[in-house]
């Protein structure tokens, strides 16, 4: 190698990263229903991301859709003259989207327990198929919902860019597709994925767990979980006593303390109380606050709302940072340093 070639490992992005958002599959999908996508709100949220990513003074522009596939509309690709030399080139503020599985894919890996590994045995092998089957099309789904807008998304799969865990975390991740598709000027689109594993042959990688991975090495500006609740509560949200902690702080060593509002003055333990459902293989809202947290740690904010709201859109805009609005509703997640 010569003195002065770069590999695509030592990529740096031409712009710095602005946010990564999770799509969670509880808002994306009904997650109790198989593999049943919830279509109002990938659309309402495929639009609020466009809002959020291009300049203010360009949202009036006509959407030029970019899904020329023959099963949308009847009029096949004829959105590809939107596109003549001298229409107007519109930019995207570099996002990441990574979306979660739903209820594509939690079924067939807890049907399989591919989450533990065990693919010598014929039900894993099977399931870890049927699991990549599952959260592949919803991905092109995702991908397709977002082109439809005019953003210029690509699908990218842990496994297929040879991404690894050991158990539940990253083992390895090679960047540089990801970089390069940054670069490109093009907004990547990720997805829980079922992989190799070093210890237990396979296992599920969470978005949850890509997100913290990206965060750390990506360092975006925020760091945004749409789902479909508002927030953190102090117990799970079928609950109508339950109350929306608006703002919890992360000290150095990784742990968190609700600042907002007092707990105590809640319920009696000073407690906060989560349920996972059974289908679900990785750890659900239990798993977003643990990897939330690390990601604070770094001084990163994270924010938590419900996907196609009024709240989503603020705070896929920006507009939410520093002193948290009494009116917006949500969670924000941050380095208890920052908010001294
Ligand atoms: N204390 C709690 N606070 C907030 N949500 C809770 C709590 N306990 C349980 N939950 C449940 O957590 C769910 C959201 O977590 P979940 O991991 O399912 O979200 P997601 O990221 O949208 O989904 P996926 O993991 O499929 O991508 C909500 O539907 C809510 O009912
Ligand atoms: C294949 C699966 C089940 C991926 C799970 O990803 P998550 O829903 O983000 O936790």
């Amino acid at each position: 190698m010569t003195k002065n070639s770069v590999t695509k490992n030592d990529l740096v992005l031409k712009k710095p990263l602005r946010c990564i958002v999770k799509l969670g599959g509880a808002a994306i999908t009904v997650k109790n229903e198989m593999e049943k996508l919830n279509e109002q709100i990938l659309q309402s949220v495929s639009s609020q991301l466009r809002q959020a990513m291009i300049e203010e003074k360009m949202a009036g522009e006509k959407v030029r859709g970019m899904d020329w596939s023959r099963r949308i509309g009847k009029t096949g690709v004829s959105d590809v003259d939107d596109f003549k030399e001298g229409s107007a080139d519109l930019q995207f503020d570099p996002f990441i989207v990574v979306h979660g599985a739903g209820s594509f894919g939690h079924f067939q890996a807890s049907k399989s327990g591919i989450h533990r590994g065990g693919l010598h045995k014929p039900l894993a092998k099977a399931g870890f198929v049927a699991t990549r089957i599952s959260v592949t099309s919803l991905n092109l789904e995702i991908v397709r919902a977002l082109a439809r807008e005019g953003i210029p998304t690509v699908g990218m799969s842990p496994f297929a860019c040879g991404w690894s865990t050991c158990k539940r975390n990253i083992a390895f991740a090679d960047l540089s597709q990801l970089k390069e598709t940054l670069n490109a000027e093009f907004i990547p689109v990720l997805h829980g994925d079922a992989v190799f594993d070093r210890l237990q042959d396979c296992s599920i990688l969470s978005g949850d767990v890509i997100i913290r991975h990206l965060a750390e090495l990506l360092k975006p500006d925020y760091v945004i979980f749409l789902t479909d609740v508002f927030g953190v509560y102090d117990r799970p949200p079928t609950n109508p006593d339950a109350v929306l902690l608006k703002e919890i702080d992360v000290d150095e060593t990784g742990n968190w303390s609700v600042v907002k509002p007092n707990l105590l003055d809640m319920n009696k333990h000073g407690t906060v109380e989560i349920r996972v459902s059974a289908h679900d293989t990785t750890g659900g809202m239990e798993t977003k606050i643990m990897e939330a947290a690390c990601i604070a740690k770094l001084g990163i904010d994270v924010y938590i709302t419900k996907a196609g709201t009024c709240h989503s859109l603020r705070v896929l805009k920006g507009e939410i940072n520093g002193n948290i609005p009494d009116d917006w509703l949500g969670t924000a997640i941050r380095s208890s340093k920052k908010s001294k």
